[in-house]
């Protein structure tokens, strides 16, 4: 109860700006994609590479489903959204937070996708998974924060503020 679930796309802060929104606020921190590498004993990359993207999906719903934690900020993996029983798990348990950034920032910010571990098809770009993901970051939120261009300093006084106002999507 009373958790805090970042969700974004990858690149978008969630491990980066949830551990230090946990500092802040007194509470504790868990990264989900972690908590997958620990429970598989397998990196996300060996994951999505000997399970495929659908097997990858699978696991992630069952390791954000079974989340049992109290006054904890959780880090999702970009991808959790394609995951329902999970998202309504977290819904039920807290406030989801959605860490929105511009295409084009991500477009600066992300590096060599396939190295991150990003669930593409193949051939789809980063613009074409923006598209397909952001109605459902948006279907899922509680709150929506637009990091603008801020750094991450910036960007978590956002989260902040959001927060204390309790804005709704
Ligand atoms: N305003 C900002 N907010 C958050 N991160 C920022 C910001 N500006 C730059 N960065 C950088 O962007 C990167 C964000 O990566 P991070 O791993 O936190 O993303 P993520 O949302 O957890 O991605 P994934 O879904 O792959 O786990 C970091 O390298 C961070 O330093
Ligand atoms: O956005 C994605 O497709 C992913 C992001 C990572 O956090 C991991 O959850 C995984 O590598 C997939
Ligand atoms: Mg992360």
């Amino acid at each position: 109860m009373n958790n805090i679930t970042l969700i974004g796309m990858p690149g978008a802060g969630k491990s980066s700006i949830g551990v230090v929104l946990a500092k802040v606020l007194g509470y504790q921190f868990i990264d989900s994609d972690l908590i997958i590498q620990k429970e598989e004993k397998r990196t996300l990359s060996e994951i999505i590479e000997q399970d495929g993207p659908e097997g990858f999906k699978a696991v992630e719903n069952r390791v954000n489903a079974s989340i049992q934690v109290e006054n904890t900020v959780i880090a999702t993996g970009g991808s959790v959204v394609y995951c329902d029983e999970a998202m309504q798990h977290l819904r039920s348990e807290g406030v989801v937070v959605y860490l929105k950034i511009s295409l084009h920032l991500l477009s600066k910010r992300l590096g060599n996708l396939k190295g991150r571990g990003v669930l593409l098809k193949d051939g789809q770009t980063l613009e074409s998974l923006y598209e397909e993901r952001t109605p459902l970051y948006e279907k899922y939120a509680d709150i929506i924060v637009d990091e603008e261009d801020k750094d991450l300093e910036g960007s978590l006084q956002l989260v902040l503020e959001a927060l204390k106002r309790g804005e709704k999507a």
